[in-house]
């Protein structure tokens, strides 16, 4: 997989309107063929509907999908080479495993015997004990129903896989089991996986690249680190976890006191001055640093190894600051603190490029 290699899918101008609201706004995507795509944003924000569309279940009211260059928005949805797992995983529970699997194998007039073979093949690729292929649904625990619908979707050899929240319904220790066990079999497979959730969390340890929704767009499409370093607006940076913002105007921001060096790289420019509370260090009061800031600390909670503080600055404005537990800050709440970082931990946001989200 290679950035210039052809896109597999390829989404082009997507519009979707229900009545008189638009649910997504003329949307372009390319994913690469082999890649673990993941689409996040708030409820409402189109995801469901994108992915609907994507697999036949809905119509766009304008634009096309290609897929290798076969336009596929115009296709029926059995005629699809995708497949969907859906949260609910929509399996037959009288029906044993191996019935389950064999499905859409059925469907498409496969033989019992060439059917059961890939059954028992892609329970091994699941990880699942053989003999489960005639083990009833319901005797299944949640995690191993999860592996059934998925060696269920890879039963036809889909070209790409679309999940649409499958772990969400979860405990958070099986969760976790099965984010690693799917990007295990994304890697096995070298299938494309599209995969949307509500969760950051999930979608950065999964995914190759995130697509970040709001209100039918997609407001920035990049693998996660870039994402956490250069969100493109401030909806991005907060999505991506906490964050202080501080206001430039031509090149000045109350509460932030720049180094020469700061000054002069950032003299002139307007926009929302982004830094993470990690990024930041504690600071004597000789202590030097391209930005530093300097206030009171009001509250302070224990995040395993690191400490989380928020202290309010001169100017009023509250900050959030995390430290290793070993930087404690001495007094704790009422404590007066000083931090800095360097200019290249603080990402700026051009005025133009947030008005423009
Ligand atoms: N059939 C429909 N008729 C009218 N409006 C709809 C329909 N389906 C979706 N919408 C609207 O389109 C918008 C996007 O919905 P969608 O379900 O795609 O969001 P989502 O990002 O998947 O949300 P969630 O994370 O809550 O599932 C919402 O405002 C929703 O109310």
């Amino acid at each position: 997989m290679t950035d210039s290699s052809p896109p597999i899918l390829r989404i082009n101008a997507l519009t979707k309107t229900f009545d008189d609201f638009t649910a997504l706004h003329g949307i372009n995507l390319n994913v690469r063929d082999g890649e673990f795509l993941a689409i996040v944003g708030p409820s409402g924000s189109g995801k469901t509907t994108l992915i609907r569309i994507l697999v036949g279940m809905d119509e766009p009211s304008d634009g096309a999908v290609w897929l290798r260059g076969t336009r596929i928005d115009v296709v029926p949805a059995n005629k699809r080479p995708t497949c969907m797992v859906f949260q609910s995983l929509a399996l037959f529970p009288h029906r044993s495993v191996g019935q389950n699997i064999e499905f859409p194998l059925k469907l498409r007039g496969v033989a019992p015997a060439e059917r059961k073979a890939r059954a028992l093949e892609l329970l091994d690729t699941l990880r699942l004990p053989r003999d489960y292929y005639s083990k009833r649904i319901q005797q299944c625990s949640g995690g191993e129903k999860q592996r059934v619908a998925l060696a269920r979707a890879l039963a036809f050899d889909p070209e790409i896989l679309f999940f649409d929240e499958p772990l969400s319904a979860l405990d958070y220790r099986l969760r976790k089991t099965l984010e690693k066990e799917l990007k295990d079999l994304h890697r096995r497979t070298g299938k494309t996986f599209i995969y949307i959730t509500h969760s950051l969390e999930e979608a950065m340890v999964m995914s190759d690249r995130i697509a970040i929704m709001k209100a039918g767009r997609f407001e920035q499409i990049a693998p996660a680190e870039e994402i956490y370093a250069r969100p493109v607006s401030k909806f991005v940076a907060e999505f991506m976890g906490e964050v202080n913002f501080f206001d430039l105007v031509k090149g000045a921001a109350p509460g932030v006191a720049l180094s020469a060096a700061a000054s002069a790289a950032l003299a002139g420019q307007t926009g929302t001055l982004t830094i993470r509370p990690e990024s930041l260090r504690k600071l004597t009061a000789e202590g030097v640093a391209d930005l530093s800031f300097e206030g009171i600390v009001t509250a302070e909670y224990l995040l395993g190894s690191r400490i989380q503080y928020r202290m309010t600055l001169a100017t009023g404005q509250e900050m959030i600051v995390e430290v290793l537990r070993e930087n404690a800050v001495e007094g704790g709440i009422g404590a007066a603190l000083r931090v800095g970082c360097d200019l290249s931990a603080a990402h700026l946001i051009a005025e133009a490029a947030d008005a423009a989200a």
